[in-house]
């Protein structure tokens, strides 16, 4: 399965913003509920995942990114990073799981406080994605990839990637509902709907 966008220069946006500034907490939850299913899905998926990043991919779209099995991205201007810290919120622990498995320790600890963006370069160099060529070569190079990795025996690759995966999956999925109600909580304190305020305005003001 190759994840990609139909939008040009975006991978994914990551999360809708306005569907967490105003909202009420029945809605919250029900968002945040579908995100946990999609991304248990996703991570835990037998098959292979590969993520064609064509663009920009923050926050939600990183997440996405590095729950596959393989990641090429676009050189140039495009950026990538769970860069909540920039909103005023605070990347979930599975997030945060994720990008320990993906880059490590100490670096997904300066990238989680800076609430970096990184561009591919920096994002090879760290080993956030694992190939970076120009733009028209994304989708070939992941099919190229895709080739690959269609040549191990199945059986014996689902059966590492579920192995390696589980813990981090299990975490989840033994305190959804917790982990829904908190976000719900976070997301609707006075002083974090003001910074989704500030944040949506800040985007506004960019493209005015
Ligand atoms: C103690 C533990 C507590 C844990 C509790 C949990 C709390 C954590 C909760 C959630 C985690 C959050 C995850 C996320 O994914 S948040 C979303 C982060 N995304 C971003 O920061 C991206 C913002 N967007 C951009 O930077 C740019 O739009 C761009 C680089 C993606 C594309 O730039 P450009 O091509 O120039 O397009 P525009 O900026 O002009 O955007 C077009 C249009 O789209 C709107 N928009 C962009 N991104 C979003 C978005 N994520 N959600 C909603 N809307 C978005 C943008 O505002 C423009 O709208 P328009 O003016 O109406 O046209």
């Amino acid at each position: 399965m190759v994840l990609a966008s139909a939008a040009p220069g975006i991978f994914s946006a990551g999360l809708d913003i306005l569907e967490m500034y105003q909202s009420t907490p029945e809605r919250c939850v029900a968002f945040w509920r579908a995100l946990q299913d999609a991304w248990l899905n996703l991570y835990g998926s037998r098959l292979i995942t590969m993520a064609a990043i064509e663009g920009h991919s923050p926050a939600g779209g990183c997440l996405l990114a590095m729950s596959c099995d393989y990641r090429v991205m676009a050189e140039g201007k495009f950026q990538i990073g769970l860069n909540e810290t920039k909103l005023g919120i605070v990347a979930p622990f599975w997030f945060t799981d994720v990008m320990l498995n993906t880059i490590g320790h100490r670096e997904t600890e300066k990238a989680l406080q800076l609430g970096a963006l990184y561009s591919a370069q920096q994002a090879l160099s760290i080993g956030l994605v694992d190939k970076v060529v120009p733009l028209a070569e994304v989708m070939p190079t992941v099919e190229g990839e895709l080739k690959n990795w269609l040549q191990i025996p199945a059986a014996a690759r689902v059966i590492t990637k579920t192995s390696m995966r589980k813990a981090v999956l299990d975490r989840l999925r033994s305190q959804k509902e917790k982990d829904a109600q908190f976000f719900a909580d976070f997301i609707n304190r006075d002083s974090v709907q003001k910074s989704l305020g500030m944040y949506i305005a800040s985007l506004q003001k960019k493209k005015n």
